[in-house]
């Protein structure tokens, strides 16, 4: 659908009622007709830019993806696809050693070990395989992968380096988002590591402090609990894992921390990380109060994981040069993903932003949801995503889910909109399934709207929480009432029915 250079010497103004709608150029430069390269160039080969591209191949469009050299992006090599590949792996480890549990089912076991290079190995191979399809799938629809970096020019064009350009009707920066480190933190990638470093398993330390509660804490506390280290958590925040439900992240911190003896911190910043030398001599952290900023205490540690959050990877695409402000380097967006000259400002015409790089939501799938939305808009079907269904899941053993609000936005939605929050809880330990599996720890928490019993929000801690929120996920999207939830039947005996009686608990139906 690309076109070719129709007539340079003739006036746009000429030649506007001759070409289809699509390929008129709408910008300072519309003087001169462009024939562009493609229909949409997508910057970054990340899942958005991945998602973006499969859905612009089956609307008919033109499409290249800038990879940089690096597809699959953060998700695919750095991080949902090995850290859940580590912690499949340490997960079996820590079912199998826990000896009670397993004596519970009659089983016992002459002891279980792991070769830390062959979980570092299954991880690296997941890696690998995931990479290829995903290329895989780009080749197969025709896609062209080119492994340039493009920088943003102006509408239109980006630079690819070599004092090449190429052009697109519309572009999409896809460009991710990197480990942030605190100011005072080093980082050598051996004793002190971000999750970059940390995935390849390199070394499983005896002590570990981690930095940060947040979802990559938590799924690395994970994985070195079961593979035997000590861990201490440290959180800047009077409240551990201040992404979760307030009553979601107690239960989480009883399963998840304190059962494991994992040791922590709260509103401690850790102001100073020194690096060690493995076996040698210890990581030292300086710790001070978040709120007085005074020293609060010295920790050696063997090693040290940065899980402090992450930055959008913005800085070298050209936006400041272009006059695209971006505050924190986040690409300001507006809910056609269209990218804005600055927060609350103006639309850069035919340029779009997705995934983690406009710091909406930093999630796999919601970037590429984000990737199919911004391809819906190029292609003049208004789409906005709804954020608010989008479900996210932490994969520690129990997992934690959640989609929509937790507890105290919606009691603060529910007071500035004048209605009343309802509430209702199920427990794992009611449900035969995970009974059976010796995992009764758990609990799932439905809250809606009275007057229209719709969902507000759905927090779950527990065996499968990742998996049992979707169907959750989809009923707040559709608008399914709690009451015609309460009424659908759930295959027994499976998990979830713990779901099933908090829908049913909602409008005051008993389950057992
Ligand atoms: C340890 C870890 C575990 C995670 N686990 C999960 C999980 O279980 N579930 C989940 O939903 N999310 C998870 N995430 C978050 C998820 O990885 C990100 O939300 C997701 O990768 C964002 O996708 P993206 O396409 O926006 O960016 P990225 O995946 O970061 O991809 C962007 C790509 O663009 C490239 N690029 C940048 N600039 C340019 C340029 N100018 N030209 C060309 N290429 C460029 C980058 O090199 C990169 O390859 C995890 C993250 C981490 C760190
Ligand atoms: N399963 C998943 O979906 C998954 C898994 C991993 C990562 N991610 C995404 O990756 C992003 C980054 O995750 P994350 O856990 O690094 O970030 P986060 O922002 O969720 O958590 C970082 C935590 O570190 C704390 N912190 C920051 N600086 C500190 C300091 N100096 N001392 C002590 N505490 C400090 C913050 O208060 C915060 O609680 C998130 O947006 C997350 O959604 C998702």
């Amino acid at each position: 659908m690309a076109r070719r250079v129709l007539a340079l010497a003739a006036t746009a103004a000429a030649l506007r009622p001759l070409l289809p709608k699509r390929s008129r150029v709408t910008t300072r430069a519309a003087l001169t007709m462009h024939d562009y390269d493609y229909d949409v160039i997508i910057v970054g080969c990340g899942v958005g830019g991945h998602g973006a591209a499969l859905h612009a191949r089956s609307q008919g469009l033109k499409t290249c993806v800038l990879s940089g050299g690096d597809v699959g992006g953060t998700c695919v090599n750095r991080g949902c696809v090995p850290s859940k590949a580590l912690l499949a792996a340490s997960g079996r480890v820590r079912e199998m050693s826990d000896d009670d549990h397993l004596a519970s089912m009659g089983i016992s076991t002459n002891g279980v070990s792991f070769d830390r290079e062959g979980v570092a190995k299954h991880a690296e191979q997941l890696v690998n395989k995931v990479r290829g399809g995903l290329e895989g799938s780009l080749g197969r629809l025709g896609v062209d992968l080119v492994p340039k970096f493009g920088v943003y020019k102006e509408p239109h064009v980006l630079d690819v380096g070599n004092g090449e350009t190429m052009t697109a009707q519309d572009i999409i920066l896809a460009p991710g988002s990197v480990p942030f480190v605190p100011p005072g933190v080093e980082v050598d990638g051996e004793t002190v590591y971000t999750s970059d470093e940390g995935l390849e398993l390199k070394h499983v330390p005896e002590y570990c402090a981690i930095i940060g509660s947040g979802i990559i804490g938590l799924e690395f506390a994970d994985v070195y609990t079961a593979l035997g280290a000590e861990c201490t958590v440290i959180e800047a925040l009077p409240k551990l894992m201040p992404a979760f439900d307030r009553e979601i992240a107690k239960t989480a911190e009883r399963l998840l921390l304190t059962n494991r003896g994992v040791d922590y911190r709260t509103n401690v910043f850790a102001s100073k990380v020194t690096p060690g030398k493995i076996g040698e001599k210890p990581v030292i952290i300086e710790m001070i109060d978040a709120t007085t900023k005074e020293h609060v205490e010295t920790l050696e540690v063997d090693a040290c994981m940065v899980a402090t959050g992450r930055v959008p990877n913005t800085k070298k695409l050209g936006l400041e040069e272009a006059g695209i402000e971006a505050p924190r380097g986040f690409v300001q967006v507006n809910d056609k993903m269209q990218v804005l000259d600055k927060p609350d400002g103006d639309v850069i015409p035919h340029l779009y932003c997705i995934g983690d790089a406009n710091g909406i939501q930093m999630l796999a799938h919601t970037a590429s949801t984000q990737g199919v939305s911004a391809i819906e808009n190029i292609c003049g079907r208004t789409h906005v995503v709804d954020h608010e269904s989008i479900p996210a899941a932490c994969f520690t053993h129990p997992e934690v889910a959640q989609v929509g609000l937790d507890e105290d936005a919606a009691a603060e939605r529910a007071e500035k909109e004048g209605f009343e929050l309802g509430k209702a809880v199920s427990h794992f330990r009611a449900n035969s399934k995970a009974l059976a599996e010796g995992e009764g720890d758990g609990i799932a928490k439905v809250l809606f709207r009275r007057d229209t019993e719709q969902i507000l929000g759905v927090h779950i801690i527990g065996l499968h929480a990742a998996d049992l929120i979707q169907e959750c996920a989809n009923a707040k999207a559709a608008g399914t009432t709690v009451r015609d939830l309460a009424f659908t039947t759930h295959t027994h005996p499976t998990l979830s029915e713990v779901i099933d009686g908090a829908f049913k608990e909602c409008v005051g139906m008993h389950s057992h």
